[in-house]
């Protein structure tokens, strides 16, 4: 199996605390990484560490290429599409402008907005010229995952992309996110602590627990005593 992205020894402090210890974690091309954990356990810190959001110590390598010493515009430019936990959408700019945003960050010039995305979530083409705060939560999370993918990106994090969402739009999120990894080959990482929703969607699961990788495998190796040891609470 090819691995899109390797982390090997991450650490990261918040001032005196240790929050992400020796962390190693390979995402397979093609695969769904699902990173899950209890709250606070450092599964946000670690994906804006790969970001270039967070500094940290340790090696990152994205497609053979070392993204520890590049900042995170540069990193989005590789083609890692990010889509924030709470989703930061401006609320004050439209739907358009939302989506142009994920543009800046394109290697090439190209400044149109991929038809792509408006296949992807229709509602979004129908609400072009609405203000972003004018959305609902699930509208909202949809533009988000379209601004991340205006870069088209190869690798797509996502973090808790259902937090907030009414359960119909959940399931719809799910929909999207398996089109993407298996009709458009992104490999995705998404942070979910649904455990429906991550054993639905993802191929690969692996397990943060007070900031250090305490298992992982596939899918179907995700245990009932996994989840009672590490996720229920
Ligand atoms: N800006 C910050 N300064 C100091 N400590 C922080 C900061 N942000 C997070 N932490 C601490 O780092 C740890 C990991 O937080 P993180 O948000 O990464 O966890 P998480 O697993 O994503 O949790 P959640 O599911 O609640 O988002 C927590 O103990 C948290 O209190």
């Amino acid at each position: 199996m090819q691995t899109l992205l390797e982390i090997r020894r991450l650490n990261q402090f918040y001032g005196g605390s240790h929050i992400l210890w020796d962390v190693d974690m390979g995402i397979p091309t093609g695969s769904c990484t699902c990173l899950m954990g209890r709250n606070g356990m450092g599964k946000t810190t670690l994906l804006r560490c790969i970001m270039g959001l967070l500094p940290a110590s340790g090696e990152l390598m994205y497609d053979g290429q070392n993204l520890s010493p590049l900042a995170a515009d540069r990193r989005a430019g590789l083609g890692i599409g990010y889509v924030p936990q709470g989703r930061e959408i401006f609320s004050q700019l439209t739907v358009e402008e939302n989506l142009r945003i994920g543009l800046s960050a394109r290697r090439n010039k190209r400044r149109d907005i991929p038809e792509q995305i408006f296949e992807l979530f229709p509602v979004l083409k129908k609400m072009l010229r609405r203000r972003g705060g004018d959305l609902s939560g699930g509208q909202q999370q949809q533009l988000a995952i379209g601004r991340a993918l205006v870069l088209e990106p190869r690798l797509l994090i996502l973090d808790e992309p259902t937090e907030g969402i009414q359960p119909n739009i959940v399931h719809e999120i799910g929909d999207i996110i398996l089109r993407l990894n298996r009709e458009i080959n992104l490999t995705v990482l998404l942070v979910e602590q649904k455990l429906p929703f991550a054993r639905r969607v993802a191929s690969e699961f692996r397990i943060l627990d007070k900031g250090r990788i305490v298992a992982g495998g596939s899918i179907p190796q995700l245990t009932d005593a996994l989840v009672r040891q590490h996720l229920t609470v």
